[in-house]
């Protein structure tokens, strides 16, 4: 039974998340929410290390029947803790700067040969560390870029793989700021120009086209958009075949979504309906695949933990001040995200709206408005779930707050990963 099955916590419906109460109390896997509070503090995120695990095993094993790598997307939750556990399962990265490099050669500097590099604007001191580390390509987004990285590669005598992120102009349905594969976007390069970019690209002695690259987006439930990019991505690809251009990898980029609210969600299959649409389109090819999931991977393995400040009533409104604010999660204030809050002490009683909202001086700091919430009082504890991705690598000093703890759970047990920030931590790189 794999790992999903086993979280399930009434009768066939899947758990797609770590969290459930036991004796009315909110657990990561076997761990009280309510105990981890009391040790390390608030706010907390909390994730969930069989979560993560199983979450990989469920993608690589869709994907099973071809060669493939998963290129986690470090973006999503850089933790070095989380990049070394997915290291040692067989992961390879995806990667937008220098410091994401760094993070992996820190954490897992095995995989450096499993790395992938996007990105509009890399810059030259990236791209010599990117080279110099080896990694397994540079999915370039200009012609600019794709020179740049000729250059150095030639200055450092090194070869570089290339492969080109193209942008198919296709629509995916999701939040216009994490939408990215429509023209009007900033990503990756006209498809329609590819084929002339890597016949050009023939000069270049130090660069060798290895791949394509593709990415529409970020949480994206429906899998037919995928499918639509990969089909331009193959005609491409068997464009290129004509000319002699013979491309090694064909990487999907990641974007598979979950559910945030409290619909049904099973995971497993929506990864295989994702993973039937990519592998129909690229049925045949004989080319490595390469993916980068970041979300589905990381976000609903987490949890931050906060505790409530205060309770007031604003005219008919009721707001329940928490001591996590935006800086510490920002998808509901940048893109009217929504997550589920629930108690970490389940409480018996009635329901009513809340606006439920962080100390920050912003009217825009808010976890939820108008939801129905069972009654709280300063001191209780709210779990705000699936914020194991873009929650702690989105996070941000202002208004002078240190930045949250991390602890990881495996099983009974749990560890920080990150200690929260002090005010020292703060004021260290200022002067007078
Ligand atoms: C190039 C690239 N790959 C992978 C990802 C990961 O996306 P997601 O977390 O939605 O899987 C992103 C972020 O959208 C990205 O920009
Ligand atoms: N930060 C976004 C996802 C961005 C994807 C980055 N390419 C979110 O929280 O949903």
């Amino acid at each position: 039974m794999s790992l999903t099955k086993k979280m399930a916590t009434a009768g066939n419906d899947v758990n797609p998340r770590p969290f459930a109460y036991r004796k009315r109390v909110l657990q990561c896997d076997g761990v009280s929410l309510a105990a981890l509070a009391e040790s390390h503090g608030t706010p907390l995120y909390v994730y969930s290390q069989q979560h993560v695990l199983a979450r990989l095993a469920m993608f690589q094993q869709a994907f099973a029947a071809v060669p493939h790598t998963i290129c986690y997307a470090v973006k999503a939750n850089s933790s070095l803790a989380l990049i070394k556990l997915l290291g040692e399962q067989g992961a390879g990265f995806d990667i937008v700067s220098g410091g994401e490099l760094e993070r992996v050669r820190k954490a897992s500097k095995k995989s450096l040969d499993r790395v992938v590099f996007a990105g509009v604007g890399k810059q030259v001191a990236e791209i010599d560390a990117a080279i110099g580390a080896g990694i397994l390509l540079f999915n370039v987004e200009s012609e600019g870029e794709l020179a740049l990285l000729a250059e150095r590669a030639e200055a450092l005598g090194i070869e570089a793989r290339y492969s080109l992120r193209v942008n198919p102009d296709v629509f995916a349905d999701t939040h216009p700021y994490i939408s990215t594969g429509l023209s009007a976007h900033k990503f990756g390069i006209d498809i329609n120009a590819a084929r002339g970019i890597y016949r050009k690209a023939r000069k270049y002695k130090f660069l060798k086209a290895a791949g394509v690259s593709v990415h529409i987006g970020s949480q994206i439930r429906a899998v037919d958009p995928f499918g639509k990019a990969m089909d331009r991505v193959v005609g491409l690809v068997m464009e290129l075949r004509e000319d002699g251009i013979h491309l090694t990898h064909i990487d999907a980029g990641g974007g598979l979504g979950i559910e945030y609210t409290d619909a049904p969600f099973d995971p497993e299959a929506q990864v295989a309906a994702y993973a039937e649409a990519v592998l129909k389109a690229t049925e045949g090819l004989g080319l490595h695949l390469l993916l980068e999931p970041g979300r589905f991977l990381v976000a609903q393995a987490g949890a931050l933990v906060t505790r409530v400040l205060n309770v007031k009533k604003n005219g008919d409104k009721t707001f329940v001040i928490t001591d996590a604010g935006m800086n510490d999660l920002i998808r509901p204030s940048l893109y009217q995200a929504h997550h589920q809050i629930l108690p970490v002490k389940q409480a018996a009683g009635a329901s009513a709206p809340v606006d439920i909202v962080g100390p920050v001086c912003e009217s825009g700091d808010f976890f939820a408005r108008d939801r129905e919430m069972p009654a709280s009082k300063p001191g209780d504890l709210l779990a705000i779930l699936d914020a194991g991705a873009y929650g702690m690598s989105l996070t941000s000093n202002y208004n002078t707050r240190p930045r949250p703890a991390e602890v990881l759970v495996d099983g009974d047990e749990a560890r920080v990963i990150r200690r929260r920030e002090t005010l020292k931590d703060l004021f260290g790189p200022e002067s007078l």
